[in-house]
């Protein structure tokens, strides 16, 4: 019964971001991304709380395709819902301002927030040293790795695995 949840919501998860492609040059699927952390949860951070990873495989579904908040809790309840809207941005305000509020609403998070968004800047930073998003300077990288380790900073304490992961990327680049 978990296993046909979590496939269904990962089905659920391709469909909406069907039309859409990451940044790289080689315009991989999205859907990469959400799998990719669910994966990332599973199998490092060693998390086997279902709704943990379906909330990361539906994690940017609100933010970035036309799924409503009410959609997701019809089908997968209100404690999915909950997640996904703990790490939904709200795009309405300018992009300085969403910035800003990671980093200061990191720590008021839930448990299960924290873990998706261990693993949603995990995978990004991972991905960021794999190939370079198209029109992206090396500027704008590094700016990315300073601003997500501050975030990171506001999430410690949820994950061991997760944040020694982390913390070999932020040393690589000497921001800790
Ligand atoms: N590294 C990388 N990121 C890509 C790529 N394609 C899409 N993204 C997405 O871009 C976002 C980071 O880019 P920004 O310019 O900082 O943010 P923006 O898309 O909201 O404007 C991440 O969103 P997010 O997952 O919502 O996380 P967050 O950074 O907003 O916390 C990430 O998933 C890619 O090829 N490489
Ligand atoms: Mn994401």
């Amino acid at each position: 019964m978990d296993l046909q949840l979590l496939v269904s919501t990962a089905n659920f998860a391709a469909i909406k971001h069907k039309d859409q492609r990451r940044k790289d040059p080689d315009q991989t699927p999205y859907i990469n991304h959400p799998i990719g952390v669910a994966e990332i949860l599973s199998k490092e951070g060693n998390v086997s709380d279902i709704e943990v990873l379906q909330g990361a495989l539906l994690h940017d579904t609100v933010e970035d395709t036309e799924t409503t908040f009410e959609e997701i809790e019809e089908l997968f309840g209100s404690n999915v819902r909950g997640i996904v809207a703990e790490v939904t941005d709200d795009k309405g305000l300018p992009k300085q301002e969403r910035k800003r509020l990671q980093v200061v609403n990191a720590p008021k998070k839930s448990k299960k927030a924290k873990l998706v968004k261990l693993a949603d800047k995990l995978y990004n930073l991972r991905d960021l040293n794999r190939s370079t998003p198209s029109g992206w300077s090396q500027e704008r990288v590094e700016e990315y790795f300073q601003w997500a380790a501050n975030v990171v900073q506001g999430l410690r304490g949820t994950n061991e695995a997760l944040e020694k992961e982390l913390d070999k990327l932020f040393k690589e680049r000497n921001i800790i």
